[in-house]
């Protein structure tokens, strides 16, 4: 595991932050952070990038505890506000941080970096004169100069314009290609599911739901049936396999576990000889699945919280 969190908090005076994470990021994933404003985000971010001190529980990140100095050279962080000295240029941002590094060939690392996020031609004029996207884009070539195992984008496409969004999905891809780990926290829930192989939720500084994105998803759709009128013990018989099985009028709206039930209730439809005219599986979208967790709806059957 790249990080590994155990009861992981952190209050401040006794109030806010995050309380008792219990997360845990594999190797080369790229894994979203979603919650609502203050909901403990940034908070995490900055207590796993050994910025904060938890003030209980405990967490291994790239296997070292918090704050261990070797882990801390192999983690790249874009934080969601911060502010470069605007008297610098570019180029001088990224000298400093490479020298903070100390990153061998620095010159060739940063000519790659401003090319990947669009900064070449730039470097020379002050960050003052920086749009806040160009500055976010200089941010995310920091947070990726010395080459980390482990990426935090904490917001990284808020001032980006829609193609500033795609490249920076393009990087976050290739990150992922290459084996890195990239945790991401967004409000963007589209790109989230774009990228995301697995995510959590986090409301009032508590995760109420971690899995893989996919799964998720799918748990919170529904199956819906247009039939004729049901055969005697149908709904039974689809009861057996079924999460959850209701029938209104002649739409049956049903819950499975898994994908490959799908065949087999429209199996058992047709072999009770009631008539079947449509079968479609309605899917909700990340942002359906956050709303309805947020405001404490019915996401999620079992439980409030959801580990897969
Ligand atoms: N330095 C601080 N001192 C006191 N309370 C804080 C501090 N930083 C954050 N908090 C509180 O902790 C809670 C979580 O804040 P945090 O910034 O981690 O949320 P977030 O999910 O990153 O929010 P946003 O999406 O708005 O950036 C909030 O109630 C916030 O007011």
């Amino acid at each position: 595991m790249v990080i590994e969190t155990f009861n992981l908090t952190k209050q401040y005076d006794g109030k806010g932050g995050c309380v008792d994470i219990n997360l845990s990021v594999k190797e080369g994933e790229v894994f979203g952070f979603l919650g609502p404003n203050g909901a403990g985000k940034s908070t995490l971010v900055k207590t796993l990038v050994g910025l904060l001190r938890p003030t209980g529980g405990s967490a291994r990140v790239l296997g070292r505890p918090l704050g261990d100095i070797r882990a801390m050279g192999k983690i790249g962080y874009l934080p969601e506000n911060f502010r470069y000295h605007d008297w610098m240029t570019g180029l001088e941002v990224m000298r400093f941080h490479a020298e903070l590094y100390k990153i061998p060939r620095p010159a060739e690392r940063i000519s790659e970096l401003l090319e990947l996020v669009g900064l070449s031609g730039h470097e020379k004029k002050k960050v003052a004169g920086y749009s806040k996207g160009m500055q976010q884009r200089l941010g995310l070539a920091v947070a990726l100069l010395a080459d980390p195992a482990l990426v935090f984008l904490d917001e990284p496409t808020s001032a980006l314009d829609p193609v500033g969004r795609i490249e920076v999905r393009e990087i976050i891809r290739d990150l992922k290609k290459k084996g890195k780990t990239v945790f991401l926290n967004s409000h963007l829930l589209s790109e989230v599911e774009m990228v995301c192989d697995r995510v959590a939720v986090i409301n009032r500084g508590r995760i109420i739901a971690c899995g893989d994105l996919k799964d998720l998803l799918f748990e919170n759709s529904a199956l819906t049936v247009k039939i004729g009128s049901p055969a005697e013990g149908l709904i039974e018989e689809l009861k057996k396999i079924a999460l959850q099985v209701k029938l209104q009028e002649d739409i049956l709206t049903i819950k499975v576990a898994k994908r490959d039930d799908i065949p087999l209730i429209a199996k058992v439809i047709v072999q009770s000889e009631t008539p079947l005219y449509e079968l479609k599986m309605e899917g909700v979208s990340l942002e359906e699945l956050f709303v309805n967790l947020v405001r404490g709806g019915k996401a999620i059957d079992n439980g409030d919280k959801v580990h897969l």
